[in-house]
């Protein structure tokens, strides 16, 4: 039986508060999203009852604090559909994942004049790593354009990648401009090409089912705080071929099996890539979410934001003077969706909207690049989850109006 919105929105109490004597409207979800009773529960129990360190003790708490670790990893595995919990790595975040890959399967498959693929839509956390790889071992970054609504350009992708390519990486979902990217065909593409796939799954496992094996990426990266769980843990998922022939990246407890004077041998996967004591409550606390998003059903979450965006867009694109990034057909687009208020600057949009009681994110967005392909210095941005309403999307639309006018005439 799926939850009614009312008894979804009951599991999160933070919503139930007053800003600036309005009711609180969180539309901010793309930054961070809010955490149920059941996730805070989880971390409570883990640490009034079963906290230790993890795999080595032989007491009970140990046993207990193991078992509730890698029962998280076999969570994790079952909602990317990944072969085997070696492919699982716990890490802090998304950042790290993709860091992780750079430092570890680039350093040792880069090389002179080899070309990295991605595109102008990516997150800082999707670009730097490519960028600093690409100018330390004198390969080429490239990136992929948009089409004029906000696409990924396909017909530009097939010729960026090239022979000489050696890594495709590319955000599953825009954090801006709320496009899904076409990751399947992409992998087709790149391993045509002989190159490697890295999906960027920090907008998407949040909000639709993402299933690693149909889509045949051999990474994926994507953060827990985004989807309901802790900040600071997150995954990466990698192909166990791969990661089998990838040198760590942090060496110390847990990841090795043998320390010898001058050389040590690694732990197997997936603990090789896990170098001192994990963030165990935070795996614990992702495990949780992940059941409390199962339990309504990914297909259901996306239905719920498509239903929101189907409801708002049209509203935000009837507001003169609004210009919304992105696709403008509803069904093209997710639920994040940046918009400026012509004339005025996205923060000065931003606290107009917060005095109205609606959390909204305004900035870069860690995307100055696309900030620049759009040739805007920043937009405001709302970002809708599975615990907002239409009603909520009213608020929104009103705040935007009300701001419009504050700043036009002074009176709101
Ligand atoms: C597409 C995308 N990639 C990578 C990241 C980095 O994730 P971590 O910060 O968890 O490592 C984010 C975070 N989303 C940011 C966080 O704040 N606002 C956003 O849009 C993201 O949206």
């Amino acid at each position: 039986m799926v939850k009614s919105l009312n008894q979804i929105r009951n599991d999160f109490p933070i919503l139930d508060q007053k800003v600036n004597d309005e009711d609180l409207v969180y539309l901010d979800n793309a930054a961070t999203t809010q955490k149920p009773r059941a996730v805070v529960e989880a971390l409570a129990h883990y640490y009034y009852t079963d906290n230790a360190n993890v795999h080595r003790g032989v007491h009970t708490l140990a046993e207990r604090a193991t078992a509730d670790f890698e029962a998280a990893r076999e969570k994790v595995r079952a909602f990317i559909n990944a072969r085997s919990t070696t492919e699982v790595l716990f890490t802090r975040g998304t950042t790290t994942s993709l860091n992780w890959i750079a430092a570890s399967y680039g350093e040792k498959v880069i090389g002179a004049g080899d070309e990295i693929v991605i595109s102008y839509m990516e997150h800082h956390s999707n670009l730097v790593p490519w960028q600093q790889l690409a100018l330390r071992k004198k390969a080429t970054l490239k990136y992929i354009k948009m089409t004029a609504d906000g696409h990924l350009d396909m017909t530009d992708a097939a010729e960026q990648i090239t022979d000489k390519t050696k890594i495709v990486a590319i955000a599953q979902v825009s954090n801006v401009l709320g496009v899904v990217n076409p990751i399947k065909a992409l992998a087709k593409l790149a391993h045509e090409h002989g190159a490697i796939m890295v999906a960027d799954g920090a907008q998407s496992l949040p909000n639709m089912p993402v299933d690693v094996q149909e889509l045949d990426c051999d990474f994926l990266a994507f953060s827990g705080h985004k989807m309901l769980g802790p900040t600071g843990i997150g995954v990466l998922y990698g192909k166990e071929a791969i990661l089998n022939e990838m040198p760590p990246i942090e060496f110390g407890g847990e990841m090795i099996d043998f320390v010898d004077l001058f050389q040590s041998s690694w732990k197997e996967l997936p603990w090789k890539f896990e170098a001192g004591t994990p963030d165990i409550s935070g795996a614990i606390g992702l495990g949780a979410a992940i059941d409390y998003l199962s339990a309504i059903g990914m297909a259901n979450v996306q239905a719920h934001e498509q239903e929101l965006v189907n409801y708002v867009l049209p509203k935000l694109l009837a507001i003169d003077d609004l210009t919304v990034y992105g696709p403008h057909d509803p069904a093209q687009h997710t639920g994040v969706i940046a918009f400026n208020l012509n004339g005025l600057h996205p923060h000065d949009l931003a606290t107009g909207l917060d005095m109205e009681g609606v959390a909204v994110r305004a900035g870069h967005h860690c995307a100055q690049p696309l900030m620049k392909y759009l040739k805007v210095p920043a937009t405001a941005r709302a970002s809708f989850y599975l615990y907002n309403t239409k009603a909520d999307a009213d608020r929104l639309v009103d705040a935007i109006v009300a701001t419009k006018e504050f700043f036009k005439h002074g009176t709101v």
